[in-house]
C-alpha cells in the first residue's frame, strides 16, 4: 500500500489545525482512527458523548448481557421437569446484570481514550457541527466554549438516533439507551416497532415475566428475516405471553390519571386500539444522526437517508469527505459490521488517496432473541423481486436430536439454492445456537460453497451445525 504524505509542515504551527478530523468514536470510527497510528498524520477525533460509540456502551454489548440473562432463565424454564428440577422458578435478577452489563460498558470509554491517545490522535468532547468547507466548531460538553477545529480531510462517522415519530406525546417515549440503563423493568411496556429491538427487548421483557404488546406497521415481524421463520418466532413469541398488533401505527402516548401511560394506535382496517402500560418503549428504527452536524455549511450534501456518498463512501459534493457506518446514506444495514467495513474502507482510502469501496458482502446478521433468528444472503421475496432463480429447501428440526436434548421445537431452516449445480444463495436460520452458525454460512456463501462442500467437512459432533448441515445436504 503506498505511503500517503505525511502532514504538511505549516499544520505544525496551528495546534487546532488537522490532516484529517474523525467525528465519532464508535465501531466505525474506532477503524479509522486506530488505522492511522504511525501514518505521520495529525487526527483529532470528537464525541459529544462519552467515548466508545453506540454498540460498546449502548446497543450490541450492554444488550448481549441481557439477552442472554433472558436465554439462561429461558432454558432453565424449558428444561424443567426433563433436565432440572426447580427450572420454572428461576428469573432475571435485574440490579446484578445491571451491574454485570456495567463491568463491560465502564470501562470502555477510558479505554478508548486510551487507544485513540495511543493512535496519536487528540480528543474533543463535544458535539461537532460544521463551520465552512474546512473547519467545525466543537461546542463544550460542560458549558465550555466552541473550539474550531480545520481539517484537511473529514470523517465522518456519528451513528444514528431513533427515528422521529411525529405523534402527540413522543416526549413520553423511552429509547433503548435508557431501557438498557433503567435500575428496573417496568411492568407493562408496550414496544413500538417489531424489528431487531422490538423482538429482542421483548424477549428480555418476557423472561421477566413483564408484560408485553408490539405494534407493528409492516405484516410481519422482522423483516429483513425470512417471513415463514419470522411468522414462527412471532408464534414462541406469542407462546411467552406477548400480543402483537402487527399493520397498525402508534398514534399518540398519554398519562392517564393514575400515573399509568395510555398508547394509542391505528390498525390498516381504522380500528383504533389503546393500551394502558408503565412505558413505551421506541424500537421503531433509526435515522442517521446528521441533521445537527450542520452539514451545509461545509458543502456536504445529505438527506433524512445520511450522508449522500458514491459507492466508495466518498461525499459526493464534498472529495475531501468521507462516511462511515450507519451516517452512510447509501441504504446499508445499520449494524456493527458494517460499520467496521466502511471505517476500513475509509481508512484505506485515508492512507491511500485512493478512494475504497466496503467489503459488505455477504453479510450475516442475527437476533439475539431466544431461539435466534439469523440470516445470510437473499431471502424468498427478494430473489423473486430481482428475478434470481432457485431452489428452496426447508425444514423443521424441533424433533431432531440435537434440539430435543436443548428442549426447544422452535428450530427451522430455509435456504435457497442455485437450480444447477447447488450453490447457496440464501440460508435463513430460526433456532438456538443459530447465530453462531449463520457465520459458517457466510464463509460457504463467500466462498461459493455448495452443501455437498460443507458435508464432507467432519464437523464437530454433536452439534448445531453437524445437524443443520447435514439435514440440509440431504435434501439439496
Ligand atoms: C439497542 C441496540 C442494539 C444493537 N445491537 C446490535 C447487534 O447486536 N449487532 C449489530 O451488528 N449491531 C447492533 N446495533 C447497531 C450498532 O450499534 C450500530 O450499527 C453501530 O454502533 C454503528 O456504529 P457507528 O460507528 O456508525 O456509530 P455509533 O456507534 O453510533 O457511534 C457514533 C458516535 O458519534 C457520536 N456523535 C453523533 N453526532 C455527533 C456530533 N454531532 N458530534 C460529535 N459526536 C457525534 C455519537 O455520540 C456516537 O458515540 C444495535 C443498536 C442498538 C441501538
Ligand atoms: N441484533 C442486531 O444486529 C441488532 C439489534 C438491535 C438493533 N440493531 C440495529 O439497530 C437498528 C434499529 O433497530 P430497530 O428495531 O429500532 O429498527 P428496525 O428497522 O429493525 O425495526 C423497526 C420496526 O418498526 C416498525 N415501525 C416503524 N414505525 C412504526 C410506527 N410508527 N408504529 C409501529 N411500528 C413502526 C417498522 O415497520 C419496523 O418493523 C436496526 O435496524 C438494526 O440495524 C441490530
Amino acid at each position: 500500500m503506498p505511503a500517503a504524505p505525511p502532514s504538511s509542515p505549516d499544520l505544525a504551527s496551528d495546534p487546532l489545525r488537522y490532516d484529517v478530523v474523525v467525528i465519532g468514536s464508535g465501531p466505525a470510527a474506532g477503524m479509522v482512527v486506530s488505522g492511522l497510528k504511525g501514518s505521520g498524520k495529525r487526527v483529532a477525533a470528537v464525541d459529544r458523548r462519552r467515548f466508545g460509540g453506540t454498540c460498546a456502551l449502548r446497543g450490541c454489548s450492554p444488550k448481549k448481557v441481557l439477552l442472554n440473562a433472558a436465554k439462561a432463565v429461558d432454558f432453565a424454564r424449558r428444561a424443567d421437569g426433563v433436565l432440572v428440577s426447580g427450572g420454572a422458578r428461576v428469573g432475571l435478577d435485574w440490579p446484578r446484570l445491571h451491574a454485570f452489563q456495567e463491568s463491560f460498558t465502564e470501562p470502555v470509554p477510558p479505554s478508548r481514550l486510551e487507544q485513540f491517545r495511543d493512535a496519536g490522535a487528540d480528543c474533543y468532547a463535544g458535539a461537532a457541527r460544521f463551520t465552512g468547507p474546512d473547519s467545525l466548531a466543537v461546542e463544550g460538553e460542560q458549558g465550555n466554549g466552541a473550539v474550531t477545529l480545520r481539517f484537511d480531510q473529514v470523517a465522518i462517522a456519528v451513528g444514528s438516533v431513533p427515528a422521529p415519530l411525529d405523534v402527540p406525546g413522543e416526549e413520553l417515549l423511552i429509547h433503548s439507551d435508557e431501557f438498557l440503563a433503567a435500575a428496573d423493568m417496568p411492568a407493562r411496556v408496550v414496544i413500538v416497532g417489531g424489528g431487531y429491538i422490538g423482538l429482542e427487548f421483548a424477549h428480555a421483557l418476557l423472561r421477566a415475566d413483564r408484560q408485553v404488546t408490539i405494534v407493528e406497521t409492516g405484516r410481519h415481524l422482522l423483516s429483513p428475516f425470512d417471513s415463514h421463520l419470522a411468522d414462527r418466532l412471532a408464534e414462541r413469541t406469542r407462546g411467552l405471553g406477548a400480543r402483537f398488533e402487527c399493520r397498525a401505527k402508534l398514534t399518540g402516548i398519554e398519562r392517564v390519571a393514575d400515573g399509568s401511560l395510555a398508547a394509542t394506535a391505528e390498525r390498516e382496517d381504522g380500528e383504533l386500539l389503546r393500551f394502558l402500560c408503565d412505558a413505551v418503549l421506541h424500537a421503531a428504527g433509526r435515522v442517521p444522526a446528521v441533521k445537527a452536524l450542520d452539514c451545509d455549511a461545509a458543502g456536504i450534501d445529505w438527506d433524512e437517508k445520511g450522508i449522500a456518498v458514491t459507492e466508495r463512501l466518498v461525499s459526493v459534493s464534498h472529495p475531501r469527505a468521507f462516511a462511515a457506518g450507519d451516517c452512510v446514506g447509501l441504504g446499508h444495514p445499520m449494524l456493527t459490521p458494517v460499520a467496521e467495513a466502511h471505517g476500513k474502507a475509509v481508512l484505506r482510502t485515508l492512507l491511500t488517496g485512493d478512494p475504497t469501496a466496503p467489503d459488505v458482502s455477504p453479510l450475516p446478521s442475527a437476533t439475539f432473541t431466544e431461539p435466534e433468528m439469523a440470516a445470510v444472503g437473499l431471502t424468498v421475496e427478494q430473489a423473486d423481486e430481482q428475478g434470481v432463480a432457485y431452489r428452496l429447501i426447508e425444514a423443521d428440526l424441533g424433533t431432531k436430536g440435537t434440539f430435543r436434548k436443548l428442549c426447544e421445537p422452535c428450530v427451522g431452516y430455509r435456504m435457497l439454492l442455485e437450480p444447477k449445480g447447488g450453490r447457496l444463495l440464501g440460508v435463513h436460520l430460526l433456532g438456538p445456537g443459530m447465530a453462531e452458525l449463520i457465520n459458517l454460512f457466510a464463509v460457504a456463501l463467500r466462498h461459493d460453497l455448495t452443501l455437498s462442500d460443507l458435508a464432507a467437512i467432519p464437523l464437530a459432533f454433536p452439534t448445531v451445525a453437524k445437524e443443520v448441515v447435514e439435514d440440509a445436504a440431504g435434501k439439496a
